[in-house]
């Protein structure tokens, strides 16, 4: 994910190299599903600065894409309840990053023990937020204000009817369109690109029929207003949900400019989070910055 930003006085310059490898949470020492390292550039010069590692870079600004855009999406409403379904490396750090904003945030996870030892983990560093673990993905997300996606869910984990008005969910895993039949070897962002463009190889075995993977339903993307962090890259990776017919409202950034106005406030919103290289580089050179003055 090669990427560059100069607003002038804060320039970055880098490049992730990034791995998902969903099968890791496995191992007897279990490691992150998705790692990667950033190199880091001198903006003007391109002359390499530093390698770094992105795992946590990714987690955080993965979070923090997502605390943005509910706060752009949702200006003037109040918060009590976060739903997170997924309590991997994502679900953690939206848990982390997001807690103080709400007074009960709940997890789910498809293998509950999982969200109890998360939840665990994070009443023992709270004294005032409520975690809560739940067994059942309806019940996590009836009357939460804020949902957050972060699974590898190949069917939706969330149906419209479960949704208050107004709620707003950031959707972290990509709404996809693979054809059936495609043996899944390697990364989402790979694996679409070569499909929809009809590539067919011995490592790409590929079906009949048209499939929708997305941990939203479709009546979600249908009837919300959705919002992106890069609309060029969803023309192409979301180009299952264009299909459909589902309008694509603008960018994050859009709002946080003023260009935009945040839709009514007892609309559903969805942020549909693709990841922006650009979001690697700010981070890394803010981390090298720090590391060179520390
Ligand atoms: N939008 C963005 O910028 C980024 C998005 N992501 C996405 O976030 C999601 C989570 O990533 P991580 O937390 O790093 O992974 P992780 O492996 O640490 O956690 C994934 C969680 O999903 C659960 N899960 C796996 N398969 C599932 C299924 N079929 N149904 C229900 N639950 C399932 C696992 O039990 C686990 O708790 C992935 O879809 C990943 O692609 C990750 C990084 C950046
Ligand atoms: O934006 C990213 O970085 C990633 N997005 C999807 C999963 C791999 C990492």
């Amino acid at each position: 994910m090669p990427g560059y930003l100069d607003n002038g006085s804060f320039g970055a310059l880098g490049c992730k190299l990034v791995t998902v490898a969903p099968n890791n949470a496995n191992l007897e020492q279990p490691l992150p599903t998705i790692n990667a390292h950033i190199m880091l550039f001198d903006d003007a010069t391109g002359v390499l600065k530093a390698v770094i590692s992105g795992t946590e870079i990714t987690q955080w600004r993965t979070a923090a894409a997502s605390a943005v855009a509910t706060k752009h999406l949702k200006p003037s409403r109040k918060f009590e309840i976060l739903a997170i379904l997924g309590a991997g490396a994502q679900g953690r750090i939206h848990a982390i990053a997001f807690q103080h904003f709400f007074k009960q945030v709940r997890i789910w996870n498809r293998n509950r023990p999982r969200a109890e030892r998360l939840v665990s983990e994070l009443n023992q560093s709270s004294d005032s937020q409520e975690f809560k673990s739940f067994g059942c993905n309806r019940e996590c997300v009836e009357g939460a204000d804020v949902i957050v996606t972060a699974t590898f869910a190949k069917e939706a984990i969330v149906q419209l009817e479960w949704l208050k008005e107004g709620a707003h969910v950031n959707g972290e895993s990509r709404a996809i369109k693979v054809q059936d039949g495609v043996r899944v070897i390697c990364a989402e962002k790979f694996k679409t690109a070569f499909t929809s463009r009809g590539y067919n190889s011995e490592s790409f075995p590929v079906g009949a029929g048209l499939t929708h993977h997305s941990e939203l339903s479709e009546s979600i993307y249908l009837r919300g207003e959705v919002y992106v962090d890069h609309r060029t890259g969803a023309e192409v990776e979301l180009a299952g949900l264009k299909e459909l017919g589902v309008e694509f409202k603008g960018e994050i950034g859009s709002l946080i400019a003023g260009d935009l106005s945040p839709p009514p406030s007892n609309r559903i919103t969805v942020f549909q989070s693709l990841g922006m290289a650009v979001e690697d580089c700010a981070m890394a050179r803010l981390v090298y910055d720090l590391y060179k003055t520390a």
